[in-house]
């Protein structure tokens, strides 16, 4: 039979057959699968075949193969022995819950989020959410301080709708919700419907609270795991994946707030920019990396505005491997 895999403990899988039923599973044999060394052959969201075995009056599947993977995501172990652990197979889309302040996050997170999607071809959804807490006073003024003059100042609102504009100018889908109100939940569950799909975004962004307002009473185990815990830990994550009672399927992956960063060329980063993509043949290098070469296509777009300047750094911080800075930098327009 053949099934699709919902949860792992490691040595056993739960797998859902295709006649809707839930079989516990074990793996026969050794995977070696597209050449990844992985510490785990079989993940959550993998079709697998499977054959039925009874044991008295027992009854266990057995993995005998693996079907192709659309994508999958993995995360280094962080201890030497340079294994991947494979947390998801076969993802439709990502909704990556963005909030201002509470907690911050900065378009250099946002930025390298949509570059590890792309480079995973998994869609990205951009959720700004807590729209409720946001103010939106028309009345603000502060003083310039270079002209002395009076001028408006941005509202929490015009923030999340330059964002918005930004990436929607990019190509990615963008909607603001209140996750807590369940405005513009509807949204969320449409883009869900007839799709896995998961949620990220940074501690306190609200996956939880979505996940209960598209589906009142599922319980996550989105928390962060300890740092101490997640030192040279992979076995302590295992994603889990539910479905949703209106044809949605939803992939938890506890402890994991973005994406594990994937191996990339300096020169294929800018691929993973669609507006850097779009405009690098008009380079005056075949190989230009946009950052000390001149006749630049894309430098000129930053000056020009036609790219924006906040993306721009993110690209650069990306090649430049600066880890550093990248938490510290600022999404507000010039
Ligand atoms: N006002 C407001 N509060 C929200 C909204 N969404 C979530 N919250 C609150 O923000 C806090 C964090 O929300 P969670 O859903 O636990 O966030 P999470 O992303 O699952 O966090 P972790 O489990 O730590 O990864 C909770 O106190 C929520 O009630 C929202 O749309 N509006
Ligand atoms: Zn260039």
């Amino acid at each position: 039979m053949t099934g699709t895999v919902y949860r792992s403990t490691g040595s056993w899988y739960e797998v859902k057959g295709t006649d809707g039923a839930f079989y516990s599973c074990r793996i026969k044999g050794k995977f070696r699968l597209q050449g990844i060394k992985s510490t785990n052959p079989v993940a959550v969201g993998d079709q697998v075949d499977f054959e039925i075995e009874k044991k008295g009056d027992e009854e266990i599947g057995i993995i005998n193969e693996i079907h192709e993977r659309d994508n999958y995501i993995v995360r280094k172990s962080v201890n030497l022995s340079k294994q991947t652990h494979i947390i998801a197979a076969n993802v439709d889309q990502v909704f990556l819950l963005v909030t201002l302040n509470n907690p911050p996050t900065f378009t250099s997170f946002i930025d390298r989020f949509l570059v590890t999607a792309e480079a995973y071809h998994i869609p990205a959804v951009l959720v700004f959410n807590k729209v409720d807490t946001y103010d939106d006073s028309q009345d603000q003024v502060a003083i310039d301080p270079e002209t002395g003059e009076e001028m408006l100042t941005m509202t929490e609102l015009d923030e999340v709708r330059y964002l918005m504009s930004l990436y929607k100018s990019i190509g990615y889908d963008c909607i603001a919700i209140s996750a807590a109100t369940g405005k513009n939940v509807d949204q969320i569950k449409e883009k869900m419907t007839g799709k896995t799909s998961m949620f990220s975004g940074h501690s306190g962004a609200g996956k939880s609270t979505l996940a209960n307002a598209v589906q009142p009473g599922l319980e996550l185990k989105t928390k962060e795991i300890s740092d101490q815990h997640k030192q040279g830990q992979h076995t302590t994550t295992f994603a889990e994946m539910f479905d949703l009672d209106f044809d949605a399927r939803l992939i938890d992956t506890p402890g994991i707030k973005g994406f594990g960063v994937v191996d990339m060329e300096r020169e294929e980063i800018g691929d993973y920019f669609p507006e850097i993509f779009e405009l690098k043949s008009q380079c005056k290098f075949h190989n230009c990396l946009h950052i000390e070469e001149p006749k630049c296509a894309i430098k000129q777009a930053v000056e020009e505005g036609a790219i924006a300047a906040s993306r721009y750094e993110s690209y650069v911080q990306i090649v430049q491997g600066d880890e550093e800075n990248y938490r510290q930098d600022k999404h507000v327009p010039k």
